[in-house]
């Protein structure tokens, strides 16, 4: 998966226009993901690996925002499973387009049927697996439970969500603290402070993290029943929920 180096926020503006999913951050993704979200390269491994152990024959897998198609790569990758099919949904044309060519350089039985469209307007059916991998967080909060329960009514018995996001906190202290140390993972990869600055300018408008107890509220609301965090790195999370 070829990526260019991000620099997108390495020169000063004066007015920092609200982040877009557009062809400069397509064509920079994997190294803007990778360098910015800990733990990401991990939880795209597991997320195949839940895959393994959660996806049923005859079954749908969808993959909802999925950008370039990690985390339908690694699921394609675990699964044996027979007569599956992934659905990879993105609203950005640049991502599905180079989604596209990721998934045609590797042969697979697995069927993926590509959508560029808004996840709110899926219909869930006979779904072993759905992944949220940091999506959620982008979407309206008010579209954020008829969501979870969309999906939750699609998914077959037994099946599994993977809920990946930024965290909020409550108590300040541990705000302020956890997103140090996620800045000085940013630091450490190499972007300058003008570049954490103008990023956060950029997303403070589109990306709007929940609280661990706002998610853990939502997914009992929506009707799962079991529901747990497996994987956290400073403010950054992913949670299972099971139905
Ligand atoms: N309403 C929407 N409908 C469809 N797509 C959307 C919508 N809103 C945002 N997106 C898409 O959701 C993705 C969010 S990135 C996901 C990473 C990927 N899951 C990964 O595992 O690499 C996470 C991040 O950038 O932090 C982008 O590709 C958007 O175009
Ligand atoms: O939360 C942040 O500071 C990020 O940079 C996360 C992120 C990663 C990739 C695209 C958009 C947001």
């Amino acid at each position: 998966m070829n990526s260019e180096l991000d620099n997108i926020y390495a020169t000063a503006n004066s007015q920092v226009a609200d982040f877009v999913f557009d062809k400069k951050v397509a064509g920079v993704f994997n190294d803007m993901i990778r360098r910015s979200v800990p733990g990401y390269g991990q939880i795209i491994n597991t997320i195949g690996d839940f895959a393994k152990s959660f996806v049923t024959e005859n079954s749908n897998i969808y993959d909802l925002g999925c950008s370039l198609g990690s985390a339908t790569l690694s699921i394609r990758r675990q699964i044996e499973q027979r007569n599956c099919k992934i659905i990879a949904v993105d609203n950005s044309e640049s991502m599905i387009q180079r989604c596209n060519e990721n998934l045609s350089a590797y042969v697979s039985d697995t069927q993926v049927e590509l959508i560029c469209g808004d996840i709110r307007d899926i219909a869930f059916e006979n779904a072993s697996m759905v992944v949220l991998n940091f999506t959620l967080q982008f979407l309206p909060v008010a579209d954020r439970n008829a969501l979870i329960t969309s999906i939750y009514q699609g998914l077959l018995p037994g099946g599994i969500l993977v809920l990946s996001e930024k965290l909020r906190f409550e108590d300040e202290t541990i705000q302020q603290l956890l997103d140090k140390h996620h800045l000085d993972f940013k630091r450490a990869n190499g972007y300058s402070e003008l570049e954490i600055s103008q990023k956060r300018s950029a997303l403070e408008n589109v990306m709007r993290p929940d609280t661990l107890t706002h998610h853990t509220k939502r997914f009992t609301e929506c009707g799962f029943s079991h529901s747990s965090v497996w994987f956290q790195c400073f403010n950054f999370a992913s949670m299972v929920a099971v139905k």
